[in-house]
C-alpha cells in the first residue's frame, strides 16, 4: 500500500515536467557599463517571478552595428561583461542564457552568447554560425561578416532534464541548425535576437513558429527593446511558441520582461502525436539530392 501511493507520487512527480523562463527585453543604449548595471537590475527584478533560466537579448551590452562591436568586444571568459554575468547568476540562484556580447578572440571578433548555471560557472559559449549580411533594397542593409567570424558549433546545456539548443538571431533562417538541435534531443530553443523593422514584421514571428513546429519544441526569441534614436531599431516582440507552433506570448516594442511556464510534456504530446521526425524518408532525400548534383 505504502509502496503503491509511493509510486503513484513518484509517477505523478515524473510526469510534470514544468520550466519557468523570464526573457529580458531590453533597451540597450550606448553606455557599456549602464548597459551592463541595467541588465542587472532587470536580472534582479525578473528573480521575483521565480524564474528558473532568465535570458538576456543579443548584443546586450553594446549597440547593434560593426562600427561598435570592436570597440565593445570582451574576451571571453575573462572580460568585464562575464564577470557581471557570472555574479548575477550567482547572487540571484538562476540558469542565464547571456543574451550576446561582441567577443574579442585572438585577431578575430565573434558574436557570442555565454551560459551561466546557479553556481556562477560557464557551461555554455554559442558563437553564431550564420552571419546577418543582407541587403534588402530599400530596407536593412547589414553585412556582420565585415568584421565578425562565424562560429562552427552547436550550443546545449540541460536544466533539470531539461535540454536546451542556443542559435542567434539569423541563425533561425537555417532549418538544418534547428534539426540537428532536434537529432540532439533539445526540448527549447532560445535565439538572443535582434530582427528589424524591415524583416521583423513579414518574418520574425512566421520563422520562430517555423522551427517550433518543423522540431516540435519550445522556441523563445529574447529581442532588445525599440530605440527610436538608434542607427540599427530593433524589432522587440520577444516571443515564446510552443511546441504546436502556439504564440504564448509575445511583447511589443518597449523594455519588458516576459515570463513564461513551459509544460515541457507538451513536447512528448505533440511528437507521439504527429511522429513526423521517424517519418523521415531520409534514404529518399539523399538520392535525390546527389543525382541532382
Ligand atoms: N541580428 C540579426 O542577425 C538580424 C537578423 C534579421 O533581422 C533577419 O531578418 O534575419
Amino acid at each position: 500500500m505504502w509502496f503503491a501511493r509511493t509510486k503513484s507520487f513518484i509517477g505523478f512527480v515524473n510526469l510534470r515536467r514544468g520550466l519557468r523562463v523570464a526573457l529580458i527585453q531590453m533597451l540597450v543604449g550606448d553606455d557599456k557599463s549602464e548597459n551592463l548595471k541595467k541588465a542587472v537590475k532587470l536580472i534582479t527584478e525578473a528573480k521575483k517571478e521565480n524564474p528558473r533560466l532568465v535570458a538576456l537579448p543579443e548584443c546586450f551590452n553594446s549597440p547593434y552595428g560593426t562600427k561598435f562591436f570592436p570597440k565593445y568586444a570582451e574576451p571571453i571568459p575573462d572580460g568585464e561583461t562575464c564577470n557581471v554575468l557570472s555574479e548575477t547568476a550567482k547572487n540571484n540562484n538562476l540558469y542565464l542564457v547571456g543574451g550576446s556580447i561582441p567577443e574579442k578572440c585572438g585577431d578575430k571578433f565573434y558574436n557570442t552568447c555565454t551560459v551561466w548555471s546557479p553556481e556562477g560557472k560557464l557551461i555554455g559559449v554559442h558563437r553564431k554560425m550564420h552571419l546577418f549580411d543582407i541587403d534588402v533594397k530599400g530596407g536593412v542593409r547589414f553585412c556582420e561578416s565585415d568584421v565578425l567570424s562565424a562560429g562552427n558549433k552547436l550550443t546545449t546545456f540541460d536544466v533539470d532534464g531539461c535540454k536546451i539548443g542556443i542559435g542567434i538571431c539569423y541563425d533561425v533562417r537555417f532549418s538544418e541548425m534547428t534539426k540537428l538541435y532536434r537529432k540532439q534531443g533539445v526540448e527549447l530553443l532560445m535565439y538572443p535576437a535582434a530582427f528589424n523593422p524591415t524583416t521583423g514584421p513579414p518574418h520574425w514571428e512566421l520563422l520562430m513558429r517555423a522551427r517550433a513546429v518543423d522540431e516540435q519544441m519550445f522556441v523563445a526569441g529574447i529581442s532588445p527593446a525599440q530605440d527610436p534614436a538608434a542607427d540599427y531599431k530593433a524589432y522587440g516582440h520577444t516571443i515564446v511558441v510552443s511546441p504546436w507552433g502556439t504564440v504564448m506570448h509575445q511583447a511589443d516594442y518597449a523594455e519588458t520582461t516576459v515570463v513564461a511556464d513551459l509544460d515541457l510534456n507538451e513536447v512528448a504530446n505533440v511528437r507521439q502525436q504527429i511522429p513526423s521526425f521517424s517519418q523521415r524518408r531520409t534514404e529518399l532525400y539523399d538520392t535525390i539530392s546527389k543525382s541532382s548534383l
